[in-house]
């Protein structure tokens, strides 16, 4: 399944006032697996994910999705498989309705409008959104509306979900929900987030960057065993594995 393979290699980016923001990733990620993206607050994550998808062009090094390395030419077919989900919701929503933004990407893909109004029904309820859909996203809570950005990448089918901090602002019952819902996505996950716990019980794999470079890749069980690496990286345990603090244990 080679088309659905994720390939970065010495990917370098320097924004245009000359901050370096990734400086020299490589990694490939598989069909099918899970990967947390985790770093501190301006190591490099966002610049990262945005590369996925051609938001971003390399400054020097290449990014390969599947059968295609990533061109201006290639957009469209990268876009096609890979849907992103932006840190900030705002980013994405930008029609007059829920309904229209979450039907804009079937809509571009041609598909009759039958199956527009299918997808977007179905994207909308795996969210709990349904009863938001003809409502304007502006006028939307932060919680809501990053729940009908989700929506609106889910109306794709994308073949490789890439998801920059989704439990922002989510409440615990909508959290829990995405996880469920992400738990049943079976195709290849990449998630930025500092959402550890939910590292935890979604990918197998993390890949930690600082400054801009890649300081680990491996098993998350042992990368979050690692104290080290952690505070090197500016990272805490998940709280799930932090211990109990009022007898220490
Ligand atoms: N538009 C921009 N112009 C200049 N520098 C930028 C821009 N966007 C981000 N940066 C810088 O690039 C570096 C990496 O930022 P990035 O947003 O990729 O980090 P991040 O790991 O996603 O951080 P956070 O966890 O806070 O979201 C930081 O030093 C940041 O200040």
């Amino acid at each position: 399944m080679s088309h659905h393979i994720v390939e970065v290699d010495n990917l370098c980016y320097a924004y245009p006032d000359g901050t370096a923001a990734v400086q020299g990733i490589s990694f490939c990620i598989h069909h099918g697996e899970s990967v947390a993206i985790v770093g501190a607050n301006g190591a490099g994550k966002s610049t990262l994910l945005q590369h996925l998808n051609g938001y971003l062009t390399p400054g020097e090094g290449r990014v390969r999705i599947g059968d295609f390395p990533l061109t201006k030419e290639t957009i469209r077919d990268v876009r096609r498989t890979v849907g992103m989900v932006f840190q900030d919701p705002d980013d994405q929503l930008f029609m007059p309705t829920v309904y229209d933004d979450v039907a804009f990407g079937p809509l571009n893909l041609g598909l009759p409008p039958e199956e527009v109004q299918a997808r977007v029904t179905e994207a909308l309820a795996r969210v709990e959104a349904l009863h938001l859909q003809d409502r304007p996203p502006y006028r939307l809570s932060g919680g809501e509306k990053r729940s009908v950005a989700i929506a609106s990448v889910l109306s794709m089918k994308p073949d490789i979900l890439v998801m920059d901090e989704p439990t922002t602002g989510l409440d615990p019952r909508a959290r829990r929900r995405l996880i469920e819902l992400l738990r049943g996505f079976h195709h290849t996950k990449i998630i930025a987030t500092h959402d550890l716990d939910l590292v935890l019980d979604l990918c197998e794999r993390t890949i930690v960057i600082h400054n801009g470079r890649v300081t680990a890749d491996g098993p998350t069980a042992a990368i979050f065993q690692d104290q080290e690496l952690l505070a090197a990286s500016h990272l805490e345990k998940p709280l799930r594995l932090q211990g109990c603090p009022v007898c220490s244990l």
